[in-house]
C-alpha cells in the first residue's frame, strides 16, 4: 500500500462506519415507534417518567457515540467500529426497555437478537457469544427478580419466553461461528489469487520483456523498435525533430568468414555494448536485423544527431570484442530526421538510401539525407 492511498481509504473506512452507525440509529428509531404504539395501548408497567428517562439515556447514548465518529476518536479505540461498545448499550437499554412492559414483553423480546445481529460480522466468537451470554443472563435476571418479589403473572410464559431467547441466541452464536469460518476461508482464498496474480504479472513482465528484446544483443528487437518509434513520432511538434540512423556493421560476411560465426556474434554484442555507452537514456537502439541496427534520438537536430553517430562510428572502431582478435572494425551509417506528420516508412527508406551511399562513398562513414538533398 503506498502511502498516498493509506489516509483515503481511512477516510472511506471511516464513512463505511458512520454509515452502520446511521443503521443503528435508524433501528433506534423504529424502535421508538414500537415503544410509542406499546404505550399508546397501556402496555407498559412503568411510569411515564421512567419511559421518558430511558428515551433520554437511549438519545444520549447515541448521541456520544455520533460524537466519538464525528471527531474520529472512535480510531483511537481498538476496534474503530465501536460495534461491541454499541450492541453492550443495545442489550442494557433492551433490558430495560423488556422490564418495564408486562404483557408486550413477548413480543419485543425480538429486540435482544435484533442488537446481537448489528455485531454479526465484525465481532470475534468469543464477544458474539459473551454479549449473547449477557443479553440471557439480563433477560433471565429480570424473570428472577420478578418471581422473588412475586411480581410476575405468569412463570408459565416467562419460562417459555426465556428458553425461547436461549435457543435464538444459541442459533445466532452458531451462525455467526459459520460466518467468521466463511469469511475466513474466503480472505485465504483471496491472499491465494492475490498471489497467482503476482506471479502471473511477472510471468507476462518476462514475456513482454522477451518478446521486446533482440536475445544475441540485449538490445530492443526490430518490432518493438518500430511500436516505440511510432508513439516517438505521434509526440512531435512543428518546432521539433528526431534522428533516425540505420547503422550497418562493414564487411561483417569478412569477419564471420575468417574469425568464424561464434566471433562474428561477440563482434554484435561489442557493438551492443559501445552503443549503450555512447547513447543516453530515452536514445532508443535496436537490432534491426543480422548485423544491421536502428537507432532514433528524440529532439535533435542535425548537426548533434551527426555528432552523436560520428561519436558511436569511433567507438565502435576502438572497441575489443572478447576473445576476437580482429583488427580494422567499423560501421556505416545513414542519417535522416523525423519531422511531423513523417512517415515512419518512408523515413526508414531515407536512412536506408543514406547508408547505401555511406557504404558506397568506402564505408566506415555516415551520410545523411539532408547531405544527399544539397548534393
Ligand atoms: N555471426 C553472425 N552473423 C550474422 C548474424 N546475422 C547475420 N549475419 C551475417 O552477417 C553477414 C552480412 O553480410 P552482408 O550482408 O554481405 O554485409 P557485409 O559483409 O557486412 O558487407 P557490407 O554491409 O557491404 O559492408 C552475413 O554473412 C550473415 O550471415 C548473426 O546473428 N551472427
Amino acid at each position: 500500500m503506498t502511502s498516498s492511498n493509506k489516509p483515503l481509504n481511512q477516510k472511506t473506512l471511516q464513512r463505511l462506519l458512520v454509515k452502520r452507525f446511521g443503521m443503528a440509529v435508524a433501528s433506534y428509531l423504529a424502535i421508538f415507534a414500537l415503544v410509542s404504539i406499546a404505550h399508546y395501548y397501556g402496555l407498559f408497567a412503568a411510569a411515564g417518567g421512567a419511559v421518558a428517562l430511558l428515551l433520554a439515556a437511549a438519545t444520549a447514548s447515541q448521541l456520544l457515540f455520533f460524537g466519538l465518529f464525528l471527531s474520529g476518536r472512535n480510531q483511537s479505540f481498538r476496534d474503530p467500529s465501536l460495534t461491541e461498545a454499541q450492541v453492550l448499550v443495545a442489550l442494557g437499554l433492551t433490558t430495560v426497555l423488556v422490564a418495564m412492559l408486562d404483557q408486550a414483553r413477548g413480543s419485543l423480546l425480538v429486540l435482544y437478537p435484533m442488537s446481537m445481529l448489528f455485531g454479526l460480522f465484525q465481532l470475534r466468537v468469543w464477544v458474539f457469544f459473551r454479549c449473547a451470554c449477557l443479553a440471557f443472563v439480563c433477560f433471565a435476571g429480570i424473570n428472577l427478580y420478578e418471581f422473588q418479589a412475586g411480581l410476575i403473572q405468569d412463570i408459565g410464559l416467562a419460562v417459555l419466553q426465556t428458553c425461547v431467547l436461549a435457543l435464538v441466541l444459541a442459533w445466532l452464536n452458531l451462525f455467526a461461528w459459520y460466518m467468521q469460518q466463511m469469511r475466513q476461508r474466503m480472505r485465504k482464498r483471496r491472499f491465494a489469487l492475490q498471489a497467482h496474480q503476482e506471479t502471473l504479472r511477472g510471468m507476462m513482465r518476462q514475456l513482454e520483456d522477451m518478446v521486446a528484446t533482440d536475445e544475441l544483443t540485449g538490445l530492443c528487437n526490430r518490432r518493438h523498435f518500430l511500436r516505440m518509434a511510432a508513439q516517438a513520432l505521434e509526440t512531435l511538434t512543428p518546432m521539433r525533430q528526431h534522428g533516425l540512423a540505420l547503422i550497418d556493421l562493414d564487411h561483417f560476411k569478412h569477419i564471420n568468414d575468417r574469425y568464424g560465426h561464434a566471433a562474428g556474434d561477440r563482434v554484435l554484442q561489442a557493438f551492443a555494448s559501445v552503443a549503450s555507452e555512447c547513447l543516453r537514456d530515452g536514445d532508443v537502439i535496436a537490432r534491426y536485423g543480422g548485423e544491421e541496427f536502428v537507432l532514433l534520438i528524440p529532439d535533435t537536430d542535425a548537426d548533434a544527431f551527426r555528432a552523436c553517430c560520428e561519436r558511436l562510428r569511433v567507438a565502435f572502431s576502438e572497441c575489443k570484442p572478447v576473445n576476437v582478435k580482429v583488427s580494422n572494425l567499423s560501421l556505416s551509417v545513414g542519417m535522416t530526421l523525423l519531422s511531423m506528420y513523417d512517415n515512419l516508412d518512408e523515413a526508414l527508406h531515407r536512412a536506408d538510401q543514406a547508408l547505401y551511399q555511406a557504404k558506397r562513398s568506402g564505408r566506415n562513414r555516415s551520410a545523411s539525407t539532408w547531405e544527399l538533398a544539397d548534393a
